[in-house]
């Protein structure tokens, strides 16, 4: 049997757990509530994709947000996972978009109805490469910025997360448990805004990694 290559995680078909409302500055610009809990969704490994690809707007969609996040990738499984023990269970981090249809979301949130469609459509996870966890001393201390068409739209620090990483890791392995090549998303700054069609994307952690994307329409 091929052993399997930690690096191309998104090829494994492991879960995608999201964290929303992390930010402050984020969940006040939607003006949501500052949670006091952390709030959980979920996107399938069909809503991967990595550079090279576009990322595609749905059709039933005419406000596709760009959330850009950092994403944690789980090197070792658990089920309630203490949180001095969390970081042990990490293999590395990526860049991750969380894209969201923001309307669809909306009429979502005001039916009292899951967000599936508005977040967890093909295409609405971009990844970066793979990043080491020895390349990261200090996750809750690097800068994640975006640009759309080199207009800087995002940049916030990891330290204004409300919930740390080891909080985060521990709280969702009470409820799932958490699996080798699981991706967890840790919310998004301030600065959310709308793409369209023919736009470029470029994200980045300061001093570790960028990548881009181009915005389609899907067919
Ligand atoms: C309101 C949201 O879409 C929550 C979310 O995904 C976030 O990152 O915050
Ligand atoms: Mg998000």
């Amino acid at each position: 049997m091929t052993s399997r290559n930690i690096s191309r995680f998104w090829e494994w078909g492991r879960k995608i757990i999201c964290v929303g409302r992390n930010y402050a500055d984020h969940a006040k610009e939607l003006k949501n509530a500052v949670p006091t809990e952390p709030v959980i969704f979920l996107k399938p490994p069909s809503s991967y994709v990595t550079e090279g690809s576009p990322i595609l707007i749905p059709a039933y969609t005419s406000d596709l947000h760009h959330e850009v996040e950092l994403g944690v990738v789980i090197g070792k499984g658990g089920t309630s996972i203490p949180q001095c023990e969390a970081m042990d269970h990490v293999a590395g981090y990526a860049l991750c978009l969380d894209m969201t249809a923001r309307d669809v979301q909306d009429q979502c949130k005001s039916q009292g109805l899951p967000w599936t469609l508005a977040k967890a459509f093909n295409t609405s996870c971009p990844v970066s490469a793979f990043i080491p966890k020895e390349r990261v001393p200090d996750p809750g201390h690097v800068t994640l910025w975006l640009k759309v068409n080199e207009h800087v739209k995002q940049s916030g620090c990891t330290s204004q997360m409300i919930f740390s990483i080891p909080f985060i890791i521990s709280y969702i392995s009470d409820f799932i448990s958490l699996e080798e090549g699981d991706l967890i998303l840790t919310g998004t700054p301030k600065g959310v805004s709308a793409v369209q069609e023919h736009d470029e994307l470029q994200a980045g952690i300061e001093g570790l990694i960028t990548m881009s994307f181009r915005v389609d329409r899907a067919q």
